[in-house]
């Protein structure tokens, strides 16, 4: 029995649905936790697929799961569809073009994330019924991922308490194993309360909120002398105050993103960030409410999991891009800088070469010069063991976050990265279900990590999933 290419065989077999829900997906980019119809249309396609499907996963509306399979280890595959604002972008130019003037847009290529997730549970789904052995399948469809901390809530809610193994995979500019290293993160908001005043007739009976968002911005720039150098600290100002000079700022709200290594130096930080607040607070006579929005954990590696799942890359070897995907990827490269097309040749320490799409796979073990991002997969990687593959759904040096990002999103390389690895993802799934001595030593790793520090959620009690936070 050749599993690989059986698994194959069935991804292929279900890829042309799957594609066109990442580019239906694309055409209806919607913010944190305002996923309804992106959610919908993965609600749909579960059912139309034959999966068992649970809405409203802890209490999120935008979240779901579907299941199918019987007894048998659990396998997870993640998938997430939010889009980010202000990226709106037509699809298949080389130049800067939105749809709608400020509108949102898949510019981390979630479209792609999710459909390509679905399509690995498809295709596993699919096999385990042609076999017919005992396992199961199940596709979670998260949301908010960029700054919700869905999956961290869903952990918490228990949604994963159940399964064996998690997989997961992200767009990138090359073909290779998702180094599991990212920091911890907390978003909390910082609200002051001042006094209004004439500013310029009775300046002293008011007390300025705003003043004390700057004072508070201030503090944490001095601090920032004195943080571990992988932490960071940016932030937002959500509320100014109101657009008068002359009106005394009564209230003023500013968003902190508080990010280290790991949890413990993580909720230091936060605790300091928390005492800045309150000097602020105490030196411009204001009150201080501190509000923690959402966190996330650093990812946690898994060995056997990332061999597995490096060997099906390396069967694989890269997506079969042709000329034309290597045309259109060259125009977008034209209109990214120098720095922009070197920075991912940079993280794995090679010269830059002029390849407009991946054509290698990257060891397992490459030195890496990682610059790192937050991301809710940590949550799960503690609670379950979990790994994840980067695809190169972009041309190379693409930088997330960009409306080229948006602009590759239908592309026909997009879209032969997704079936791609969704087939890695998939064979990774089959290996663990067809070897029990693997699923063992996936297990032991994780309990090694998990012993001496257990998972304790990053999210104070109390804390529920802020579903209102794309509202401002
Ligand atoms: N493979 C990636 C995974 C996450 C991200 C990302 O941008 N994540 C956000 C989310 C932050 C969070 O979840 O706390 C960030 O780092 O700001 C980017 C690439």
């Amino acid at each position: 029995m050749d599993n690989r290419r059986d698994i194959w065989r069935q991804v292929d077999a279900a890829k042309e649905r799957l594609i066109a829900l990442a580019d239906r997906v694309w055409g209806m980019p919607e913010v944190c936790y305002t996923e309804e119809r992106s959610c919908a249309e993965h609600t749909r396609e579960l059912r139309d697929q034959g999966f068992r499907v649970t809405e409203n996963v802890a209490n999120i509306p935008t979240a779901v799961m579907g299941e199918a399979g019987e007894g048998g280890p659990v396998i997870a595959i993640l998938g997430e569809y939010d889009a980010l604002p202000g990226l709106s972008q037509e699809a298949g130019i080389a130049e800067h073009r939105p749809i709608e003037e400020g509108g949102h847009g898949h510019g981390c290529g979630h479209n792609l994330l999710g459909s390509a997730a679905m399509l690995a549970a498809v295709g596993l789904k699919n096999w385990l019924a042609e076999q017919g052995i005992p396992g199961r399948v199940r596709y979670y469809g998260c949301p908010a991922e960029e700054g919700g901390a869905a999956k961290a809530f869903m952990v918490r809610d228990g949604a994963f308490d159940d399964v064996d193994v998690a997989i997961s995979w992200h767009p990138n500019s090359f073909w290779e194993i998702f180094p599991p290293v990212s920091l911890a993160n907390t978003r909390a908001d910082f609200v002051f309360f001042g006094r209004t005043s004439h500013a310029s007739a009775s300046p002293h009976l008011g007390r300025s909120a705003l003043d004390a968002v700057e004072l508070m911005s201030v503090g944490v720039n001095y601090m920032r002398e004195h943080m571990p150098s992988d932490a960071r600290v940016h932030y937002a100002v959500l509320d100014t105050g109101g657009i008068a000079p002359n009106v005394v700022q009564s209230h003023a709200r500013v968003r902190y993103s508080i990010r280290a290594g790991e949890l413990n130096g993580m909720r230091e930080l936060v605790e300091r960030v928390r005492k800045i607040a309150e000097g602020a607070a105490l030196m411009t006579e204001t009150r201080m409410e501190m509000k923690i929005i959402s966190a996330v954990s650093n990812l946690l590696g898994n060995r056997p999991l990332e061999e597995t799942l490096q060997s099906m890359l390396e069967e694989l070897g890269p997506p079969p891009f042709d000329e034309a995907d290597r045309e259109f990827a060259r125009e977008i490269r034209a209109t990214l800088s120098e720095e922009d097309r070197a920075a991912p040749w940079k993280v794995i320490g090679r010269e830059p070469s002029d390849a407009p799409l991946a054509d290698f796979t990257v060891p397992l073990d490459q030195p890496r010069n990682l610059m790192i991002g937050s991301t809710d997969v940590g949550d799960v990687s503690w609670a379950v063991p979990t790994v994840q593959a980067h695809a190169p759904s972009i041309a190379i040096g693409t930088p997330l976050h960009t409306w080229q990002v948006v602009a590759q999103g239908k592309s026909a390389h997009a879209h032969k990265a997704m079936v791609h690895v969704a087939k890695a993802m998939a064979g990774t799934g089959v290996a663990v279900l067809t070897d029990p001595d693997l699923l063992a030593r996936v297990k032991a790793d994780h309990k090694a990590r998990t012993t001496k520090t257990p998972y304790v959620s990053p999210i104070p009690e109390g804390v529920q999933p802020p579903l209102d936070m794309s509202r401002g």
